[in-house]
């Protein structure tokens, strides 16, 4: 029998790694759900600091103990302690300011690319993925965070299926196709939906840039949540200098609406790299005869209306998959969609010269 009771007591012994103090004296034990039936439980835990090294510690050790203790599958949340909670307990109010040399540094010379799109499921993760992978093809340091925290699926499209390794204070990010990853979905247990308050979003993603050990990068690309909430805003904040891409499909209201993400851009002195239109056609193999089967201009329209260029256009179409190697979201080199994403990469290479 599962009860709020034993799980609280395993998780008594572990202590938030910036307080010292159990989790459950501090009060971040914030909710326990039981489905005894499923044998499922779900918690949510605030700590005084989240997004950090020690952040996944926890989570592995919460997960153990409360598996331990008979659970078959744990969800996870984490969440924030209050400003008040921590200087309670004894921690600074400084503890998250922790800086060494970091990507948001005056004079890094990563170039940051946000990939943006005006509402979800044009592509927008695919086209992070698939660009990342291109610039790292023409043999640049490339970074990817996942910042789509609403759906984190670059680990699943790159079929990566390990998670950072943590040594000390710093988390090192996992590397595939030649590209360093973060993802937010390396954050959380279980695929467990990620229910974020604003504030910590942007929180998290500072961590992203300080505590996560990059080495040297040219090009940084952020795959950001579709529109312009919270976390576009943070950003735009945090990273005054970046560029942006916006991916859109040919239909008129998808422009249309994309180029609100691109309002926003020009609002904060982002520089729109171009626009990238996905789905654009399909092509028949058999005649080669291109059918727009969602619309047409689309691309061109916003292009135009952001004063910028439409850095390519990429059709339907599915990767050939390899059993052996999966990641069902990648496109080779030889392929006629990886051949275009290598054609944008060396166009923003050349346009960001880098
Ligand atoms: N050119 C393409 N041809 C065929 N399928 C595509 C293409 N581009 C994207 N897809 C598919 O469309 C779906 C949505 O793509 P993706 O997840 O990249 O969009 P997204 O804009 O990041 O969505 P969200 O914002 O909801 O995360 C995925 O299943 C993806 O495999």
């Amino acid at each position: 029998m599962l009860s709020e009771e034993k799980i609280l007591n395993v998780l008594k012994d572990i202590k938030d790694p910036d307080l010292h103090k159990s989790i459950v004296e501090t009060g971040g034990v914030r909710e326990i759900k039981i489905k005894e039936e499923k044998g499922h439980v779900s918690l949510k835990i605030a700590l005084a600091r989240t997004g950090t090294a020690e952040q996944m510690h926890v989570q592995q050790k919460v997960v153990q103990a409360v598996k331990g203790a008979g659970a078959e599958s744990v969800g996870l949340r984490f969440d924030q302690l209050t400003e008040e909670e921590v200087k309670k307990h004894g921690g600074s109010e400084g503890t998250e300011e922790k800086k060494g040399p970091s990507l948001l540094s005056k004079d890094s010379e990563t170039e940051f690319i946000l990939i943006t799109s005006g509402k979800g499921g044009v592509g927008k993760s695919t086209v992070s993925v698939n660009l990342a992978t291109a610039l790292a093809r023409e043999g640049k340091k490339v970074g990817l965070i996942d910042a789509d925290i609403y759906g984190f699926s670059v680990p699943d499209m790159m079929g990566i299926d390990t998670r950072p390794t943590v040594k000390g204070q710093t988390i090192f990010p996992v590397e595939r196709f030649g590209v360093k990853v973060i993802s937010m979905g390396f954050f959380v247990e279980d695929n467990a939906p990620v229910i974020w308050r604003g504030p910590m979003l942007g929180k998290m993603l500072n961590n992203f840039f300080n505590e996560v050990e990059w080495g040297e990068l040219d090009y940084l690309i952020l795959d950001l949540p579709p529109g312009t909430g919270d976390v576009a805003l943070d950003l735009h904040t945090m990273l005054p200098e970046s560029k942006e891409i916006i991916v859109t499909t040919p239909h008129a209201t998808a422009a249309f609406v994309a180029a609100r993400a691109g309002a926003m851009a020009i609002k904060t002195n982002h520089e729109i790299l171009g626009v990238i239109e996905n789905m654009a056609y399909f092509e028949s193999k058999l005649t080669g005869e291109k059918e727009f089967v969602f619309g047409q201009g689309g691309g061109d329209r916003l292009a135009e209306e952001l004063k910028t260029e439409l850095l390519g256009r990429i059709p339907l179409g599915q990767p050939e998959i390899d059993e052996d190697d999966f990641a069902p979201s990648m496109y080779d080199t030889d392929h006629p969609i990886g051949k275009i994403y290598m054609q944008i990469a060396k166009r923003l290479i050349e346009k960001v010269g880098k």
